[in-house]
């Protein structure tokens, strides 16, 4: 199968867009299409039908597969009032935690949710043993059976936390019918299926020459390392997990990052092969950093979705860092917000850039979905205290905030004796060097207790003041060096 020849951009097939299957629209820059086709064909407000067409708007679905029968059926089955189609995304547990780059394919299944469809996460507990090969330079190192397990313990929790919060916080009060979302480990099938029954079965049917076609084993085979047979089956297996869930989830639609393209049209080809029924891949943009690189564990630089990794917080500020040349795409495709809102958050940030209005509405909205309302509470309180010196905040943080906080900030446990200053805290809290020079850091100005700067080190402590209703100080010595004090027994 000339596979990659099949693949077109989602934007540019016509039909998605609801218009005429044989006389796509000219192309046209985003913005204006939108308007033209308002025009021509209103757009619905909400419904299975404009799925594809508004997530292909917001950027989400970038492309689909096999062009031709996705751009002929799929509206037609996405139709409101036709039965719900169930489509899924796998996760391998390579680390126990998501990452942002993974929000992206879960985005894409909530829109599905959302629209009435039914929709499975997979959780790879079997194919994580084995290491996807697609866009690796490198084998991965083999996991234990036990460390995938543990790590898939974490995925799972990630991914429902993700739905539940979803359903809670953005669904609630809409009303409408949210499709059924499910939660399975292809351990459960492929860890039990016999090997000569799956060679027999579904290796039968794929083809070698098109497996060793895929971008992905050509530069494997071409890498000095080579390439494993397990590495090799690797799309064989999740091509099985497709047809599993075909077989009995009644699974249409596989999601994925752009780097999924090639195993999902091996899935494809197994699943139209030994069931003769159309299936569709849909693949989303990958997240890349500023330099260009996907956004994950292989690079290194995940940011994660597990509280314990990165926290509230740190999630919160790395959405309100995000530059204006990609705030709005983000907004589209990291948030629920209606793209007339997004519109509208946009021309207020041209009017008043200082204000930093789209990436502030951007992290609250994310992390409201990764961690929930207390979560997005947590990271504004954490803002508060580490940048606006909010004694309030600092007073009102948790021991657990505090610690996410202050990850890489020494902390000391001390007891607060009769009369002791400033100058024995700092020094029992290793803060500063003994001697003169210690005590002149002090009256330089270089000592903070609780964000206010405190220059006579013979200042006696005060409760209240000094020490924060919740038992702790948060000393500060020079710009940026932290040290959390827990005071025993007040
Ligand atoms: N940065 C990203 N942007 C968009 N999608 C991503 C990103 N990272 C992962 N995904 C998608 O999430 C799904 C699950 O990815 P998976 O956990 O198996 O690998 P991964 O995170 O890409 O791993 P690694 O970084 O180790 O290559 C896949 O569909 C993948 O394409
Ligand atoms: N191969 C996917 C994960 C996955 C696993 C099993 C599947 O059935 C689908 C997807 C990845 O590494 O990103």
């Amino acid at each position: 199968m000339a596979a990659p020849a099949l693949r077109r951009r989602c934007g540019r097939a016509a039909g998605l867009w609801g218009g005429p299957l044989r006389a796509p629209p000219p192309p046209l820059p985003l913005r204006r299409r939108a308007h033209h086709h308002q025009q021509e064909q209103p757009r619905r407000a909400r419904g299975a039908g404009g799925l594809l067409a508004a997530q292909c708007e917001r950027g989400l679905f970038q492309e689909v597969f096999p062009a031709q029968s996705a751009e002929e059926q799929l509206p037609g089955l996405l139709e409101p009032g036709r039965p719900p189609l169930t489509a899924y995304c796998g996760f391998d547990p390579t680390a126990d935690s998501l990452h942002v780059g993974h929000l992206l394919p879960v985005m894409g299944l909530l829109h599905f949710q959302r629209a009435g469809h039914n929709v499975i996460a997979v959780v790879g507990g079997a194919t994580a043993r084995l290491g996807d090969p697609s866009g690796r330079e490198r084998a991965r190192e083999a996991p234990s059976a036990e460390r995938v397990r543990e790590q898939a313990r974490g995925l799972r929790a990630g991914l429902e936390r993700l739905f539940g919060n979803h359903r809670e916080l953005f669904w609630g009060a809409s009303g409408g019918r949210l499709g059924r979302a499910e939660l399975l480990d292809n351990a459960c099938w492929l860890g039990r299926e016999p090997l000569l029954d799956f060679l027999g079965g579904a290796g039968g049917r794929l083809r070698m020459g098109t497996l060793l076609s895929r971008q992905s084993c050509q530069a494997r085979l071409r890498s000095p390392e080579g390439m494993s047979l397990a590495e090799f089956l690797y799309p064989a297996l999740q091509a099985y997990d497709f047809l599993h869930l075909h077989r009995h989830h009644g699974c249409r639609v596989q999601l994925g990052g752009a780097d999924q393209m090639g195993n999902i049209m091996s899935g494809y080809e197994l699943v139209t092969k030994m069931t003769g029924t159309d299936v569709f891949g849909i693949t989303v943009p990958l997240i890349t950093s500023t330099t260009g690189d996907k956004l994950g564990k292989t690079a290194g630089n995940a940011v994660w979705l597990n509280r314990d990794k990165t926290s509230p917080f740190e999630l919160y500020q790395f959405f309100v860092r995000q530059q204006d040349n990609v705030v709005e795409k983000y907004l589209k495709l990291f948030t629920f917000l209606p793209l007339e809102e997004i519109d509208h958050i946009m021309e207020m940030h041209a009017k008043e850039p200082e204000k930093w209005g789209p990436q502030k509405r951007l992290a609250a909205e994310v992390t409201k979905l990764v961690h929930g309302r207390e979560g997005l509470e947590s990271a504004k309180r954490c803002t508060k205290a580490l940048y606006y010196s909010s004694v309030e905040a600092l007073e009102a943080m948790s021991d657990q905030e505090l610690q996410e906080l202050f990850r890489q900030a020494p902390s000391a446990e001390l007891m607060l004796e009769p009369g002791m200053n400033v100058l024995d805290l700092c020094r029992k809290a290793n803060a500063i060097p003994d001697g003169p020079s210690g005590y002149q850091k002090i009256t330089d100005g270089g000592v903070s207790i609780n964000g206010i700067r405190v220059t006579d080190p013979e200042t006696v402590l005060i409760l209240g003041q000094h020490i924060l209703k919740n038992g702790v100080s948060l000393l500060r010595i020079g710009k940026k060096n932290y040290y959390i004090i827990k005071w025993l027994q007040l």
